[in-house]
């Protein structure tokens, strides 16, 4: 699904390039669940962002489901993203105007997908996540996790195949972010999603099958766990 080759990514500054990336090279596959770990300031964030395309690395290569990303023209990355990718971020981004509902809409309506069509995914998602009676709240109603919890259903509205997700219980307590890494184990193994995560948690990499470490922008070690 995700091959990538020796991306590079730096900032300038007063001439000066400041690694973020070095030479990161792997690859995964479909049905996978990777977690990406290591200290601050390592570059975890960066290459999850790289993966989602909301970032562009400086050099290398990037091929996803077939496609030279690196290549392609802006019109035909966010295609792509929207066709493929979910991404669930810390701090929820939901968008608070919109009601819970609304919320988990935005993407479909990106999609150009039909009301029915719509209307029957919402209803699907909203029960599946037990937020039924919440669908008329506004985020700054709901609990953490209740936020969450829709940040991950929006995420799922389009059908991705692939999960980006950076430190999805990062705002979490013990007992909600459970649910939520239950959840991902349930959308990996019972629907085939693929899910990479950010993640400082060992106990939440646990639920994967793969970690790498990063460490100064550079994969320190890959194993598979489990
Ligand atoms: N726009 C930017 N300009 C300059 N430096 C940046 C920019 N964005 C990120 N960086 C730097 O890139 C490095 C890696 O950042 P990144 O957010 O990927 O780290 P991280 O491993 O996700 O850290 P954390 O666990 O703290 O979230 C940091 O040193 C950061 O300061």
């Amino acid at each position: 699904m995700i091959e990538i080759k020796n991306i590079e990514k730096y900032y300038a500054s007063k001439g000066v390039k400041h690694y973020v990336l070095r030479h990161v090279t792997t690859s995964i596959k479909k049905g996978e669940f990777v977690s990406i770990m290591g200290p601050s300031g390592a570059g975890k964030s960066t290459l999850l962002n790289i993966l989602g395309m909301l970032e562009e690395s400086t050099y290398g290569q990037y091929e996803f489901m077939g496609e030279d990303v690196t290549t392609l023209s802006e019109r035909k990355r966010i295609e792509l993203y929207r066709n493929h990718i979910g991404f669930v971020f810390q701090a929820y981004h939901l968008i608070d105007e919109m009601t819970v509902y609304e919320n988990i809409e935005a993407p479909l309506l990106y999609k150009k997908i039909g009301n029915s069509e719509r209307k029957s995914r919402i209803a699907d998602l909203l029960d599946r996540f037990n937020i039924v009676a919440k669908k008329d709240l506004f985020p700054n109603q709901l609990s953490g996790g209740q936020q969450q919890l829709v940040g991950i259903a929006r995420a799922l509205a389009a059908q991705p195949s692939l999960i980006l997700a950076d430190e999805p219980t990062g705002n979490l307590q013990s007992v909600q972010a459970e649910e939520i890494m239950e959840l991902f184990r349930k959308l990996n193994k019972e629907e085939g999603i693929t899910i990479i995560q950010v993640t400082h948690a060992e106990k939440n990499a646990q639920y994967g099958n793969r970690i790498l470490h990063i460490a100064d922008g550079v994969v320190k070690d890959d194993v598979q766990v489990g």
